[in-house]
């Protein structure tokens, strides 16, 4: 799992998700976006990016490294699932997300879970319902391997 947080949203979806993969026995490795590169993502099972979003719906400065590379790199046979915090009271919700999944499918990644988008004004409740969503799709496809 590869996240970029500023205030610390997605670093705490990113906790939530990995609780749960870690339960059903899942080994998962987590990084910050500006350690990771995406010539290692082969390297997994499965990659999970988180990130939150900024300017007018845009990828975070310290996720652009990354999104470069995934630019850069043939990602055919490699699955993803994108997950990420935002705030609806923007015209473009998360909209890191969307530029994230859409990289990935540009350059041949599976998507293998419909993405998380979590508003940051969300009660628990809510959020905790997202990520139980999100990793049940991660498990399904899992399971189905
Ligand atoms: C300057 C600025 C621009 C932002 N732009 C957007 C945006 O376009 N869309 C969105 O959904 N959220 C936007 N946000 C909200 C953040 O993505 C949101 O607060 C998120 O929870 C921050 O995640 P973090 O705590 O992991 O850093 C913006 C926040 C700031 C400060």
């Amino acid at each position: 799992m590869v996240y970029a947080t500023l205030s610390g949203h997605t670093e705490e979806l990113a906790e939530m998700i990995k609780e749960r993969l870690e339960k059903a026995e899942l080994e998962i490795s987590v990084e910050e976006a500006y350690e990771a590169e995406a010539r290692h993502f082969q390297e997994y099972e499965l990659i999970i990016l988180g990130s939150y979003t900024w300017g007018d719906g845009d990828v975070p400065d310290d996720m652009m490294d990354l999104y470069n590379e995934i630019e850069e790199t043939d990602l055919s046979g490699i699955s993803f699932a994108v997950f990420g915090s935002g705030d609806t009271g923007y015209e473009h919700f998360a909209g890191a997300v969307d530029h994230l999944e859409e990289a990935v499918r540009r350059k041949g990644g599976i998507l293998t879970a419909e993405s998380m988008k979590a508003d940051v004004d969300a009660d628990s409740d809510e959020t905790e319902e997202l990520a139980d969503r999100f990793t049940e799709e991660i498990l399904a496809w899992r399971e189905k391997r």
